[in-house]
């Protein structure tokens, strides 16, 4: 984790930094008399919080010595005197770990974290903000507006660029940093560039990451580069590895309440199943609007079928004519979303859609792959997959193209996921597959 001198403590701190960790505090204390009567708080480790009192106990030697927290999260102090934790009744800070820490998505969604927005109003954060060589300054610069938003549930931010620092002991991993497919590329050159990504990141998670870590891969293709890492990651549970589809489920329940004339807060039950591409089904078939089915509520479904499916599918596209990039703040919102479905209870008789290991999956998709299909969580960061939804012929063979898609991607991968592989069918003309971004 880099340790980077912004004010005179810090740079006394630096400076000292290849001392002891004795030495280092002395220095800071000299900088910054006001630090003399402070205690730990920033670096300790997640036991050290005594889940009664809040009482840290350790000091930040571990922390101190691989790199510093950044600015203003260096400034240690006694969190058991920290009357507004105390008083709320905050839970044991947890670590959040972000990948493309750099990149437009996570600006909407760090901030969003550390608000409170995302993990609970109770819950204290640690941000660990993952770049690369090429965005070092650009992470300064993210860290930075964090330390200037004052937000009084982030207690420590770290920012670096080896994973295996950056993903220590983290709870969640949220996996935003990927390639973009530049002109020219095939599908299958991107999966190969971003899958060596994943490679490194599921076996820095493996090696560092809490055991019950969750992890959500965002960066594209999302379903394969999820398979990756999660493959690379043994000692992690396959459940806990998700890609994002939860923006096109939100883009799903937006145009089908466009369509039904209704507010979007009335349409629930709506399943994105397969890949985050254009092959990608969304479900009209068992979605619901003020409690009754879509398809009855819309009464049309030449629609259904013939216009709403291929704008959810093409709906990446269309923002970036538009706009001229990719979604940011509506993926920041998706991730958001996905996330609070982890850890809030499912509301009665509905689901949500997350792409997740197909392991004894209820509706005969193919293991091996990462495919989104609906799921429901009693609020405890698992989920179980909903059994039982209709499949009715149209869903059937639409699903099974994506299957059918993500496995060939599978294939082309199996050289970065330990498996003895088939050949990588995405290559060459008329084969290749598209991201929604990609129409
Ligand atoms: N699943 C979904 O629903 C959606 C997924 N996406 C995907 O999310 C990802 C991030 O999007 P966004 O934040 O807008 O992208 P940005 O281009 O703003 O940021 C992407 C980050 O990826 C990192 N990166 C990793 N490897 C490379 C590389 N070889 N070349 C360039 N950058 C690299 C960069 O960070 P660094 O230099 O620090 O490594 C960069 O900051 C993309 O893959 C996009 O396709 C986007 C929208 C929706
Ligand atoms: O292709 C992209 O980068 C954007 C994307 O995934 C989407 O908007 O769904």
């Amino acid at each position: 984790m880099a340790a980077i001198a912004t004010n005179a403590t810090a740079l006394v701190f630096a400076a000292a930094a290849k001392t002891s960790t004795t030495s280092r505090r002395a220095a800071r204390v000299a900088a910054s008399p006001a630090l003399a009567n402070a205690r730990v708080f920033a670096a300790a480790p997640r036991a050290a919080f005594a889940k009664s009192s809040l009482r840290v106990s350790v000091t930040t030697r571990a922390a101190a010595e691989e790199g510093e927290p950044y600015g203003v999260f260096k400034l240690n102090y006694d969190i058991s005197n920290d009357v507004a934790a105390k008083s709320a009744g905050w839970k044991t800070p947890i670590v959040v770990a972000v990948s493309g820490a750099a990149g437009q998505i996570s600006n909407h969604l760090l901030f969003k974290i550390a608000s409170g927005e995302v993990y609970g109003a109770d819950q204290p954060i640690i941000l660990n903000l993952l770049g690369s060589e090429r965005s070092k300054e650009a992470l300064e610069g993210v860290a930075m507006e964090l330390e200037d938003s004052l937000y009084p549930l982030l207690r420590q931010v770290n920012i670096g660029i080896d994973p295996l620092k950056i993903f220590k002991d983290a709870e969640w991993a949220l996996l935003i940093g990927a390639k973009p497919r530049g002109p020219g590329m095939e599908r299958s050159d991107l999966l190969e560039m971003n899958g060596q990504i994943f490679v490194e990141q599921g076996k820095a998670l493996n090696e560092v990451a809490n055991k019950t870590c969750k992890v959500c891969v965002v960066g594209n293709p999302c379903n394969t580069n999820a398979l990756i890492a999660m493959e690379n990651a043994p000692n992690l549970d396959r459940k806990n590895f998700h890609a994002l589809t939860r923006l096109d489920e939100n883009r799903a329940k937006c145009q089908l309440a466009l369509k039904a004339g209704v507010f979007y807060d009335t349409v629930s039950n709506v399943t994105i199943w397969g890949n985050h591409s254009t092959t990608q089904v969304p479900d009209f078939v068992n979605a619901k609007i003020d409690g009754k089915k879509a398809v009855e509520v819309i009464g049309d479904d030449a629609w259904l079928e013939e216009e709403f499916t291929p704008t959810i599918q093409t709906r990446g596209g269309a923002l970036i004519k538009k706009w001229g990039r990719s979604s940011a703040a509506s993926t920041a919102v998706s991730i958001a979303d996905a996330i609070k479905s982890l850890v809030t209870p499912t509301p009665e008789g509905d689901w949500f859609s997350t792409a997740v290991s197909t392991d004894g999956n209820p509706y005969g998709i193919a293991e091996g792959i990462v495919f989104s299909m609906p799921c429901r969580s009693k609020g405890d960061g698992s989920y179980e997959i909903v059994e039982g939804l209709e499949i009715n012929d149209w869903l059937r063979e639409k699903i099974k193209a994506s299957e059918e898609e993500l496995t060939k991607e599978a294939d082309c991968v199996s050289h970065l996921t330990g498996k003895l592989g088939g050949a990588c069918e995405l290559q060459g003309a008329g084969t290749d597959t598209m991201l929604p971004g990609e129409n």
